[in-house]
């Protein structure tokens, strides 16, 4: 569950004071095994929502609950913790560089300390989902702009988690794979992850009627 309460973000470091504020006054819920679209236009904000969720950024005001915990009230530890419950695709990927696609996919399964057989079983039909498994061995920097995309896709999904965020995932695909990467996140949705797409595809918004978040220069405009 996601819960947002009048939630403010400020950038610091701004020069320009108009534009300074990048959410203002948000408030929406989330629930439990829900799935929300985010959309609106370059800039009004979808980023900056989803990085809060996420923990990367803090609100100026407002109170913000992921999955049973109040944000600000987390220590360090806390905080890492709920992260690890959470899976990320970041707009930039951020694979490591220096890992294989193997060992980004693996990642997520070996913090949570799960046995290497089961890491090695789930990190192969993941990449075989997502048409990589003969990539496996491929290091980002040896992989298009849309098999790095598929890994991080697969990684954030790999250890099943309770929350799925993901900004533009499909900025990079054709549209059959937009289709398939649709079939992962709603098969998941199903086991009961909340999911959330921050999307400019709306095709797909259009193919897939889940309730959606409509911000616009910092403000939520639509909730439904
Ligand atoms: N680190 C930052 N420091 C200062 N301002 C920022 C920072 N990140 C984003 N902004 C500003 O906050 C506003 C919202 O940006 P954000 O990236 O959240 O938009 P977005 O809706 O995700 O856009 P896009 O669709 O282009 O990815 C923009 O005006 C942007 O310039």
């Amino acid at each position: 569950m996601v819960r947002f309460d009048d939630v403010w973000l400020r950038y610091r470091h701004t020069t320009r004071a108009a534009e300074a504020e990048a959410l203002r006054g948000i408030s929406f819920e989330i629930e439990e095994g829900g799935f929300r679209w985010l959309t609106g236009p370059s800039g009004a904000g979808k980023t900056s929502l989803l990085k809060l969720i996420y923990l990367a950024e803090h609100p100026a005001r407002g109170r913000i609950e992921i999955l049973g915990t109040r944000a600000a009230r987390t220590t360090r530890r806390e905080a890492a913790l709920l992260r690890r419950r959470i899976g990320v695709v970041y707009q930039d990927f951020r694979l490591l560089p220096q890992l294989d696609a193997y060992d980004n996919v693996a990642l997520p399964m070996r913090l949570a300390r799960r046995s290497e057989a089961q890491v090695q079983a789930d990190v192969t039909e993941i990449l075989r989902w997502v048409g990589l498994a003969h990539r496996m061995h491929a290091r980002p920097d040896e992989l298009s702009g849309g098999e790095q995309q598929r890994i991080a896709i697969a990684r954030a999904v790999v250890a099943r988690p309770k929350l799925l965020v993901a900004d533009e995932p499909t900025g990079n695909l054709d549209d059959e794979q937009a289709e398939r990467l649709m079939l992962l996140i709603t098969a998941l949705n199903k086991l009961g992850t909340t999911v959330i797409v921050a999307t400019h595809n709306t095709q797909l918004v259009q193919h897939y009627p889940f309730p959606r978040l409509g911000l616009e220069n910092g403000r939520l405009v639509h909730d439904g």
